[in-house]
C-alpha cells in the first residue's frame, strides 16, 4: 500500500484530480458560463472555425468572459479545421481581437478537428484534451 510520508504516496496524488466541466455553448445556457469561472485553472474556449457569421459574437462572449477574470489562462480551439472554409489559427486570433488580451494572460491557441476521422491526427479535439487534464 502506498506510503504516504513519501511525496509520491496516494494521498498526494488525490490532490492532483483535474475535473473537465464541458458547459453547452447554447444561448440559455451562456448565462451560467462565469458561475464555472471562479474556481477554473483554464479556460479552454472552443470556436466552430468554420462558421464566420457567428465570429463576432464568439469574440464578445470570450471577452466578457475573460474581463471576468484578468488571469485565469485561456486555450482557444480553433475547431471543426476538417472543413475546406475552416478560418487557420492565425485568422482566427485576428477575428477573436486575441491580440487584444492583457499581457499576463496565458493564450493558447490550437487548431482542432473532432471528427473520427481525425481521431488518429495530432490536431484531434480529443488528444489536446488528454494534454490538458
Ligand atoms: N466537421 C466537423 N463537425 C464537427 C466538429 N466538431 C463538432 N462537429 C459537429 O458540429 C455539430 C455540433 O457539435 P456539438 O459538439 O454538439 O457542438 P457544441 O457546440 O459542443 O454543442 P453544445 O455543447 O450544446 O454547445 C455536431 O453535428 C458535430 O458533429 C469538427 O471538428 N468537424
Amino acid at each position: 500500500s502506498p506510503d504516504p510520508s513519501t511525496p509520491h504516496s496516494w494521498a498526494g496524488r488525490v490532490a492532483d484530480v483535474w475535473l473537465f466541466v464541458s458547459v453547452g455553448g447554447s444561448q440559455n445556457l451562456r448565462f451560467y458560463w462565469n458561475q464555472y469561472l471562479s474556481q477554473a485553472h483554464v479556460l479552454v474556449f472552443v470556436v466552430d472555425a468554420a462558421d464566420r457569421p457567428r465570429l463576432p459574437a464568439a469574440r464578445q462572449e470570450l471577452q466578457w468572459l475573460l474581463a471576468e477574470d484578468p488571469r485565469l489562462p485561456l486555450v482557444v480551439l480553433a475547431n471543426k479545421q476538417d472543413k475546406s472554409d475552416a478560418l487557420s489559427a492565425a485568422e482566427l486570433h485576428r477575428e477573436l481581437a486575441l491580440h487584444t488580451l492583457n499581457e499576463q494572460r496565458e493564450c493558447f491557441l490550437l487548431p482542432t478537428s473532432a471528427t473520427h476521422a481525425a481521431l488518429a491526427t495530432a490536431t484531434s479535439i480529443r488528444h489536446v484534451k488528454s494534454l490538458l487534464v
